[in-house]
This record gives C-alpha cells, sequence and structure tokens, in this order.
C-alpha cells in the first residue's frame, strides 16, 4: 500500500437518514466508506473555500471589483500546456446536456452527439429519489444493461457503444451539501456524493473502455477550488488504482470571479484538465450577484442579456484565447431557445436564434458547443461542420483579443419593462415549484429554464428592488413605474393569468409554496447565495 493511502485518518461513521427500495445496491459498505473517507479528507478545504467565498463577497460589497490576482501573475505569463487530450475528447463539436433520468440518459446517448453531459447540477432537482436514479441509469448504461419502457409502453434501448455519444458527468457545486448522507454527524459535500459514487462504481470500467472517466466541473470560483477538485480527483485515483492524470475534467467558467482566473484554473488543474466551458447563464447570474451593491452595473432585463454584449463577448473570446494558448479547448455554452411545436413561423424564428448563437461560437474559435435537445443537434452540426474543418481549433490562437478588466465588467445598455419585471416573477415561481416537485429543467414559453437561468431573474428582482437602499432613487421600468414592491405584489396578482395550462404545468401543486419563497428572499435585506440552499431543505 502507498504511503498515502497508508497515512490515511479513519473514514468516519456514515448515517443514510432516507431509504429508498434497492439504494443498498448503490450505497454498499464499501461505496459508503469510499464516501466517508472523502468526506474525512477533504470537508475542512471545502468549508474554507466556502469561507474564502464569502470573505471576497464582502469586499465586492464594499466597493471593490474583481480584478486579475497581482500574486498569479507569473502562471498567466508562463509558458506551459495542459497535458494531452484523449482521443474521445479530441471532436466534442456537438454536446447534448440534460438531466439523468432513464429516458433521458438513453436518448442523449443515442441522440448522434458527439458527447453526452448527464447532469446532476443546474437540470436536477436533487431529491433522493432523482440522485439514485441518476447514478443507477449510468452504471447500467455503462455496463450496457439500460433499458426503460415509458408510461405509453415505449421501449427504450441503448445503441451499440460505439454509435453513443461519449460520457461527461457533471456533479452538483462545492456549495451543496448531500443532506440524506451524514459522515460523524456532518452532511457530506454533495459534489463528493456525486462524482464519489459515480467514480466508485463506474472508473475503473470507463478506464478499461478508454472513456475516462470524464466531468465537467461547475460554479467555481478561484483556482484554489480548481486545486481542491485536484486534490479529490488524484486521491480517487489513488484509491481506486487508476494511473495518474486517467480522471479529466472540463471547468465551465461560469462565475465572474473565475473570468479572472482562468490560467489559474487550468494550471491548478493541468494533468486533468481538458477544456473550460461558456457557462453563460450562471456567468450572467454571478456577474448580478458579483456586483449587487454595484448601482452603476445593473443588467437590464433578462431577454436583453445576450452574448452579443460587450461583457459577455469579451468574456467568451478571452476564455478561447486562454484555452487555446495552453492546448484545451475552449467549449461553448447554451441557447436556450427550444423547438417550438405547432407554429412554424415561431419555430423557424427560434431556430435562427440557436443558428446565429452556433455561429458566433464557432467563428470566436470556440472547439464545440451545447444544445438542450435533440432537434437541435443537427443545426449545431451543421454550422460546426461548415467552419470547423478538423475535429477542433485549438490551433486557432486569437491573439487579437485584449480582454482587460474593464471590459468583462463593462456595464450594459438596455432598459426593464413592466413585461420583462413579470417575466422574471413567472420565470421564478414556475421554475421553483417545478423544482420542489422534484424537476430540474422545464420548458417555460418555449426556452429551456433551469436552475441557472432562474437565478438570474431571480437575483434581478432582488436587486431591482433593493436599489433604493441606502435613500437611492429607486429604479424605473422603461415606461416610468417605480420598481418597488408594490409592482412585486401586483405581478403576483397576475400570476394566474398566465398560468393558461396551469394542471398540465410541472409542480403546479408548489406554486403557492414557490410563491411564498420568491416573496420572502426578495423582501430579504440580503442576497441569498443560492436559490436552491433554500429550496433544498423543502425537497425530499
Ligand atoms: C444553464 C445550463 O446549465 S444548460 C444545461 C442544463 N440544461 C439542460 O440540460 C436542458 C435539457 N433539456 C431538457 O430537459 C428538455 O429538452 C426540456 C425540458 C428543455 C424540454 O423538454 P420537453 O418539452 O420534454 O421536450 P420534448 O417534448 O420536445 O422532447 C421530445 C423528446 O426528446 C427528448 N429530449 C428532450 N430533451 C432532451 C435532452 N436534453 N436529452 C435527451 N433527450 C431529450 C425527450 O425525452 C423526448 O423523448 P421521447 O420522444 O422519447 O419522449
Ligand atoms: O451551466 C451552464 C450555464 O450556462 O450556467
Ligand atoms: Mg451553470
Amino acid at each position: 500500500m502507498s504511503a498515502v493511502l497508508q497515512d490515511r485518518p479513519e473514514p468516519g461513521t456514515v448515517d443514510l437518514t432516507r431509504s429508498l427500495p434497492g439504494q443498498e445496491a448503490l450505497l454498499t459498505p464499501a461505496a459508503q466508506a469510499f464516501l466517508a473517507g472523502l468526506h474525512v479528507r477533504f470537508e475542512g478545504e471545502r468549508q474554507a473555500r466556502l469561507a474564502a467565498r464569502r470573505t471576497r463577497q464582502a469586499a465586492f460589497d464594499a466597493g471593490a471589483l474583481p480584478d486579475f490576482r497581482p500574486d498569479t501573475a507569473p502562471i498567466r505569463n508562463g509558458d506551459w500546456r495542459v497535458a494531452p487530450i484523449p482521443a474521445a475528447l479530441q471532436d466534442r463539436r456537438v454536446e447534448i446536456t440534460g438531466p439523468v433520468d432513464p429516458k433521458m440518459v438513453i436518448n442523449a446517448l443515442n441522440s448522434g452527439a458527439n458527447c453526452y453531459m448527464a447532469d446532476f447540477e443546474d437540470s436536477t432537482a436533487p431529491t433522493w429519489a432523482n440522485l439514485l436514479a441518476g447514478q443507477e441509469a449510468l452504471r447500467e448504461a455503462i455496463k450496457g444493461t439500460l433499458e426503460f419502457t415509458g408510461d405509453n409502453g415505449k421501449a427504450y434501448a441503448l445503441r451499440p457503444e460505439a454509435e453513443q455519444a461519449v460520457l461527461i458527468v457533471r456533479p452538483r457545486g462545492w456549495h451543496l451539501d448531500e443532506k440524506h448522507v451524514l459522515v460523524d454527524g456532518q452532511r457530506l459535500s454533495a459534489s463528493l456524493f456525486d462524482l464519489g459514487l459515480f467514480c466508485f462504481h463506474n472508473a475503473v470500467a470507463l478506464a478499461a473502455k478508454d472513456r475516462g472517466p470524464y466531468f465537467y466541473i461547475p460554479k467555481l470560483q478561484s483556482m484554489e477550488e480548481a486545486a481542491l477538485w485536484n486534490a479529490v480527483l488524484g486521491d480517487i485515483e489513488a484509491t481506486l488504482g487508476l494511473s495518474h492524470g486517467q480522471v479529466k475534467v472540463t471547468v465551465l467558467i461560469e462565475t465572474l470571479p473565475a473570468a479572472f482566473e482562468m490560467d489559474e484554473i487550468l494550471h491548478a488543474l493541468k494533468d486533468r484538465i481538458v477544456g473550460l466551458n461558456c457557462g453563460r447563464w450562471d456567468y450572467i447570474f454571478s456577474y448580478i450577484k458579483t456586483l449587487r451593491r454595484h448601482r452603476d452595473r445593473v443588467l437590464p432585463e433578462r431577454g436583453q442579456v445576450t452574448m452579443v454584449q460587450p461583457f459577455l463577448r469579451a468574456y467568451s473570446e478571452l476564455l478561447v484565447k486562454t484555452c487555446h494558448r495552453r492546448g484545451a479547448h475552449a467549449m461553448g455554452g447554451m441557447a436556450a431557445q427550444i423547438p417550438i411545436s405547432g407554429d412554424d413561423a415561431a419555430n423557424g424564428a427560434a431556430l435562427a436564434r440557436v443558428r446565429a448563437d452556433k455561429l458566433r461560437e464557432v467563428t470566436a474559435g470556440h472547439d464545440g458547443t451545447w444544445v438542450a435537445h435533440p432537434a437541435l443537434i443537427p443545426l449545431a452540426r451543421e454550422v460546426f461542420d461548415a467552419h470547423m474543418p478538423e475535429a477542433n481549433q485549438v490551433h486557432i490562437a486569437r491573439d487579437d483579443v485584449h480582454a482587460e478588466r474593464d471590459d468583462l465588467l463593462r456595464p450594459s445598455l438596455g432598459t426593464i419593462s413592466k413585461a420583462g419585471f413579470e417575466g422574471n416573477v413567472e420565470v421564478c415561481v414556475r421554475y421553483l415549484a417545478a423544482w420542489l416537485d422534484g424537476n430540474g429543467c422545464v420548458p417555460i414559453h418555449w426556452l429551456m429554464e433551469d436552475a441557472a437561468t432562474a437565478e438570474i431573474a431571480r437575483t434581478q428582482l432582488w436587486q431591482w428592488l433593493h436599489f433604493a437602499d441606502d435613500g437611492h432613487e429607486p429604479l424605473h421600468l422603461d415606461d416610468g413605474t417605480p420598481v418597488d414592491f408594490a409592482l412585486l405584489e401586483r405581478a403576483f396578482i397576475g400570476l394566474p393569468s398566465k398560468f393558461n395550462d396551469q394542471l398540465r404545468m410541472p409542480g403546479a401543486s408548489r406554486i403557492n409554496e414557490a410563491i411564498g419563497m420568491l416573496d420572502r428572499l426578495t423582501h430579504a435585506d440580503e442576497l441569498a447565495d443560492f436559490l436552491t440552499l433554500p429550496a433544498y431543505e423543502r425537497i425530499d
């Protein structure tokens, strides 16, 4: 046994606070000991990282602005590259993403996309049942035995492995706990639960097939958080007998602070990282959250915050330049439009927006993109095939990009309309209701809504409604109406008329609870860090 493994502290005692039929097949004594070991070795550092986030945010609230770090200039200026990228991840031009229920897993693996990001994060409501079903579905998929029959009798089976998308799993972020697993009485980190349990059951099998395991890492804020992931992954490799660097990750740059540490994050994970991704929805949410007290940087209504806003363009181009300089892939992100059935004109307009977004990405130098729905794969592929003849375009240097701090923070022009305000209220309430009911991704007005898109709506409402704190004049809508809590009340009263299909709406039974939550979150003096933190205490 290696010295690292010998010197480890005892794993700790595990209590499962919930019991569902079949869970013992996943949470075997050995799996529990594996998770407990991760907790004992890494929980202290996780808490230190979360405390560092709070300290940094306090400085931003006091008027500081994010900036590139002087102490890490040698990393930014140094000449180094990430480890070689495995063959299975050389061509990632179209990646489909989606929650982890068995039907979605089969549909996504069979979809014809190059990769499938199986998502325990933005698009999954982490009920215990959803998490276990997702872990089980992925384990069966890797064994090649996953099957599913819908309530309508439709049967689903996997295509041959060579025709399947390459699997990449996204665990939840560092801020979340898994309340159903206690180690010595403390909640386990949700990240360690999702990634740890997946690795315990599948890492060796995937490594044997030269398929990873591969992960997407969400919501990082600093290179120290990346270093924590690197330590966890190295520890898992050692415990499971995998070679150093066998596990590969792509990191989502989807927080404003992380945009100032892209080189540093690549460097901290350089033996294991294969790319960065523009997680635009969380990035917009993070811009609002980080700069919540900066009244000169309030964003216009959500629909106007598109990737052509200068601060978003600067971030995505800097990501391409940074990745390519280091030999890593620069992945694009998700357009929220999904196919619209029964209205050809509206469908054509939605698809045109997706096409324009993919064209912007490929011509900026991105090496691949995301789609939310299988019907969008041919469109994204066509655009990337037309402009990216090789497997990727890592060789394109983008030395023409000079994104400075002011570019990444640039205030945006735009307005807030009554429809924009009310739309935020509707999205928050409907999404939260669905999430509380166990559904983490829903179509609302033909847009894909998940935790990240809903967070934009929630934080905008808080920021707009608290604009008048400290004696400032309130914000006004473009028609002159002051943005105040009376406006929020009126939006709540008007909500039912927007639910023209209330009975079939996901989460309809939890609408009143969702309204109550949004009301409390928007009235609170402090902006809650994540919507999903209080909401998690309300799910099973
Ligand atoms: C900000 C971010 O983090 S982006 C990443 C997180 N978000 C996502 O991953 C979005 C995932 N997408 C989805 O969940 C869905 O596409 C939704 C909720 C947006 C729309 O869902 P629906 O209205 O059910 O779509 P629709 O009815 O058109 O689906 C048609 C078929 O495609 C399947 N499908 C739809 N989206 C996906 C997907 N992402 N992956 C695999 N299959 C899918 C459906 O399961 C359905 O299959 P079936 O015909 O066998 O029953
Ligand atoms: O995770 C992706 C995002 O846009 O957020
Ligand atoms: Mg995200």
